[in-house]
């Protein structure tokens, strides 16, 4: 596996709250970090349906564009009694004419069940998939996961996207109420970056 040396890494993310996290998994790394979007790239569009397909877009697009190696998250939730969605399109599901609106992204989500009878625990999943990929073509990819039930009504104002209704299996706490120090202990993008960091850290 290919190692990250020093210098700089592009995170190939538009969005703040994963920025925000992914900045506080790298800083016990001493990586120097700066985001797509601080840099005014646009973002690609993200056309496979596999969250691997959607993260090697979009960190292939930012290392090209920056001659640096780019990190990007492809992440989403995992609704069992809904067959796996949203699953790759679980920030489509948010997307409306005024931008992206995460409470009604949650309450869509949550009528479906309503209206299909789903029985409790209302069983899911958070997703990520890092890809870390370098000028010349090369990447890498990492995957974590964590396991849950979604609540209602939402809980919690930490966190982003649709952190207020899951409930990690064992906890109390939505990811919602948690403190960030505690979603990063357990979170799908902190499983994925304890592998990344296994495999690409000296
Ligand atoms: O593509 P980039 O620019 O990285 O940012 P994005 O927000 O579009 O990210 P994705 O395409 O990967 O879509 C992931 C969706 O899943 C949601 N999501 C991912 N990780 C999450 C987490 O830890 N907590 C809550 N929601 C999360 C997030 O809000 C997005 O709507
Ligand atoms: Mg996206």
């Amino acid at each position: 596996m290919r190692k990250l040396t020093e210098g700089k890494l592009v995170v190939a993310t538009h969005n703040a709250g994963k920025l925000r996290e992914i900045s506080a998994l790298l800083a016990p790394h001493g990586v120097d970090v700066v985001s797509a979007a601080a840099l005014g790239f646009d973002e690609p569009e993200e056309t496979e349906d596999t969250f691997a397909g959607n993260a090697r877009i979009k960190a292939h697009f930012a290392a090209k564009k920056s001659g640096l190696p780019a990190l990007s998250d492809d992440s989403g939730i995992m609704v069992d009694a809904l067959d796996g969605a949203p699953g790759v399109y679980t920030a489509d599901w948010a997307e409306t004419p005024d931008g992206r609106d995460f409470p009604m992204a949650m309450s869509k989500v949550w009528s479906k069940l309503e209206d299909m009878g789903a029985k409790e625990p209302r069983s899911a999943s958070f997703n990520c998939t890092l890809c870390l990929a370098w000028p010349d073509g090369h990447d890498e990819l990492f995957e974590g996961k964590v396991d849950g039930r979604l609540v209602w009504p939402i809980r919690g104002s930490h966190g982003f996207g649709y952190d207020p209704m899951f409930l990690p299996n064992g906890e109390s706490e939505t990811f919602g109420e948690m403190s960030p120090e505690k979603k990063h202990g357990m979170s799908h993008r902190a499983a994925a970056f304890s592998e990344l960091v296994d495999g690409c850290f000296d």
